[in-house]
């Protein structure tokens, strides 16, 4: 990179994605934070919508439309599924790379979009340019990208819990089981009866069963890894948690399997991921919590034939801003680590 700082705009920076990608960006050594939209809150400084950023980030929060007038190198959408690909349609010869933490764009075409997330997609052609922006798995796609589908929170945590398997192809098919828990900030800022307090507190539950959109998401990394197709079984539950992913994945693998080859595997795969760090004891998702970093435990139940892999993300950072923050670094040539270098939040 040339340049002195990369010039970017967050839009939609009244959400919980959003807060959190000022936060890590305000730090980041190499950006300069040039723009923050939020069509509700115009006008308004930052710090009084998120008032952790009193005297931090006080600049005043613009319309989405002043976006083109900025000569910007990334902007980054915060925004809700649906309303993402709009943006990435009118901004995408604008000069900047956009990094978009929808679902939007996500997925492999405009018909499988449709099907799970059950709306008309306004923009199919980005399909064809957007590269899933999991830095495991792509970096060297994610290098030249100019429009990045920052992956889900729950499809992070359980892709890169079997990854290394999946790409030995030493998975039996349609033996998948994921067993997914979030905290409540997966559910964006906006409060509805689902996350209303006295339904979320002292309480834990299921949803989405058998149907949730990240399903889709899920099956097509990790079959694409394995280079066919493959189905999950995907439930994920309702934690009253602030943040934090704990992913249970349970399979069972072709061939011979022991606990030291399946560490041995495990090692391998993540030998150069700084930040996916192979645990000896189950992670906690405080392990994680404020920092980039995806905790991965894999365990062979001899009894059962079985790979147990437990993973745990936080869903705002390594779920979402975060996995943005080290897209931006690999599509501008900087390094993977910069401004993400946070040591997890416990207690
Ligand atoms: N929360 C999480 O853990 C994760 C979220 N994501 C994804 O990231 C994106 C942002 O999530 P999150 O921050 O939680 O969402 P929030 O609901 O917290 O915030 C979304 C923001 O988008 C803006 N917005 C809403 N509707 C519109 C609209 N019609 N036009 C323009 N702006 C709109 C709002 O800001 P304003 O009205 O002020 O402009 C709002 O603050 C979503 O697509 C989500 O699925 C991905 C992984 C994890
Ligand atoms: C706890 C909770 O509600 N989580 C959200 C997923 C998080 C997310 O924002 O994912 P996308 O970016 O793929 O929409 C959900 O289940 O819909």
């Amino acid at each position: 990179m040339n340049k002195e700082k990369l010039k970017v705009a967050i839009v939609g920076a009244s959400g919980f994605t959003g807060s959190e990608l000022a936060r890590l960006l305000s730090d980041h050594p190499k950006v300069e934070i040039k723009m923050i939209t939020s069509e509700s809150h115009q006008g308004k400084p930052f710090s009084e919508l998120h008032p952790q950023f009193f005297d931090r980030l006080d600049i005043p929060l613009v319309s989405a439309e002043e976006v083109s007038k900025e000569e910007l190198d990334v902007i980054f959408l915060a925004l809700p599924h649906g309303v993402s690909m709009d943006f990435v349609a009118k901004w995408k010869d604008s000069g900047a790379k956009i990094i978009d933490l929808s679902g939007d764009f996500r997925l492999s075409t405009k018909e499988v979009y449709e099907e799970w997330y059950n709306k008309k997609h306004s923009y199919p052609e980005g399909f064809a340019t957007a590269v899933y922006g999991l830095p495991e798995l792509f970096s060297e796609k994610i290098k030249p990208a100019t429009l990045v589908a920052n992956p889900g929170c729950y499809p992070t945590a359980s892709i890169l819990s079997l990854a290394p398997l999946f790409a030995k192809q030493l998975i039996k098919e349609n033996s998948v089981i994921i067993d997914a828990k979030s905290g409540l900030t997966g559910a964006g800022i906006k409060a509805s009866a689902t996350t209303h307090f006295s339904n979320v507190n002292e309480n834990f539950k299921a949803y989405g069963i058998a149907g949730h959109r990240h399903t889709i998401e899920i099956e097509e990394q990790l079959g694409g890894l394995a280079g066919g197709q493959t189905a999950v079984q995907f439930t994920p539950h309702l934690l009253p948690v602030d943040r934090g992913i704990l992913v249970t994945a349970y399979a069972q693998v072709s061939g011979e399997m022991d606990q030291e080859r399946l560490t041995e595997i495990y090692r391998d795969f993540y030998k150069d991921k700084p930040f996916v760090r192979l645990r000896n004891q189950a992670p906690g998702i405080k392990d994680v919590r404020g920092s980039h970093y995806c905790d991965v435990f894999p365990v062979w139940d001899k009894r059962t034939n079985r790979v147990i892999a437990i993973s745990a993300i936080d869903n705002l950072l390594k779920g979402a801003a975060s996995q943005a923050v080290h897209n931006m670094n690999l599509m501008f040539g900087l390094e993977d680590a910069e401004g993400l270098a946070q040591i997890p939040l416990k207690p």
